[in-house]
């Protein structure tokens, strides 16, 4: 009792630099201290309260953080739903993978580590992208969209022609923008990566996984997975919370996971050896459409340009 009420002192005295509301509390509190011994305990026995109410509400928020945190393996969130990030770049020590691969000076990564730019490309560019998710209706035009509908004709898209000149266009200039960027942020030269397979668009929900390629989430190193890999990209076309939820990136570290929050116009790139061991946490509801973009610095490995079929 005693100790509880000499820390609600000193937490008093603490709360009393934080706001004068607080500190006027904290000198009522004291007055009552110095009145009558009756008056004296009843305001220990309020304090006293006050205090263990606060370290019993105190510890249940940090057993349910620290049971949540080891249940999903989420530490940190490197991009969040809502922000807008320039330039989000953090370094990680690279790998010894590429050590496993002929070199190409000036592309092969020396600098290894992970970004996120949601200014390379747009929310509106992206809705180029969701209409090839077969829920184009090519005869009336509408796209849908989260809960709207949008009418590509109105926009002059409406057409197979025109969607595939389109995307002539853009597809390329989109992934000519990430390489850029990929190839600024690594210091390498962009004209030495080369688009590599697969490259390839995904939408997930929550239905089960019908073959072993179906399941998205397992922890994987998308160089040994797919070899050709020296950058991977990802171009997120829907939101996190707002079109589905789950479905979160995790970057896999020891001790600290890192997570991006997919949202439609938001890239994430990253070197591809093992310092990026990644997953995809399992889609709970709703769509989550995602283009994955990949390079390698070997030409021979090298694909063109996607075209629309
Ligand atoms: O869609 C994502 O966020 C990641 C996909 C992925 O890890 C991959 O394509 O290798
Ligand atoms: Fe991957």
């Amino acid at each position: 009792m005693a100790l509880t009420s000499a820390l609600a002192s000193s937490l008093c005295g603490l709360r009393a630099l934080g706001n004068s509301f607080t500190s006027r509390r904290c000198a009522n509190s004291f007055a009552r201290r110095n009145a009558g011994p009756r008056e004296a305990r009843g305001g220990r026995l309020w304090a006293a309260c006050f205090v263990s109410a606060a370290l019993v509400a105190a510890a249940g928020a940090f057993l349910a953080w620290s049971s949540r945190s080891a249940e999903d393996g989420v530490a940190e969130v490197l991009a969040g739903r809502g922000e807008t990030l320039l330039d989000k770049f953090v370094e990680v020590p690279c790998s010894g993978d590429y050590d496993g691969y002929r070199r190409f000076e000036g592309c092969t990564p020396r600098r290894c580590g992970r970004g996120v730019s949601d200014a390379v490309i747009t929310r509106e560019e992206t809705l180029f992208f969701l209409s090839q998710a077969s829920i184009l209706d090519l005869h009336s035009g509408a796209l849908s969209l989260g809960k709207q509908f949008v009418n590509l004709y109105r926009w002059g898209l409406g057409t197979v022609p025109t969607l595939s000149l389109l995307c002539s266009v853009l597809c390329s200039d989109v992934r000519h923008r990430i390489q850029q960027k990929i190839a600024e942020t690594f210091g390498i030269s962009s004209s030495s990566m080369y688009l590599t397979k697969p490259t390839f668009f995904s939408r997930i929900n929550s239905t089960e996984a019908k073959t072993t390629h179906d399941e998205y989430w397992h922890p994987h190193i998308d160089k040994v997975t797919y070899g050709s890999f020296d950058y991977t990209s990802l171009l997120y076309l829907s939101d996190y919370a707002e079109d589905f939820g789950g479905g979160r990136f995790v970057f896999m570290d020891a001790g600290s996971n890192k997570t991006i929050e997919p949202q439609a116009g938001r890239v994430s790139f990253f070197t591809s050896g093992s310092e990026n061991l990644h997953r995809v946490e399992k889609v709970q509801w709703g769509t989550r459409y995602a283009i994955t973009i990949s390079f390698t610095c070997n030409p021979d490995h090298g694909i063109g340009d996607p075209i629309l079929m």
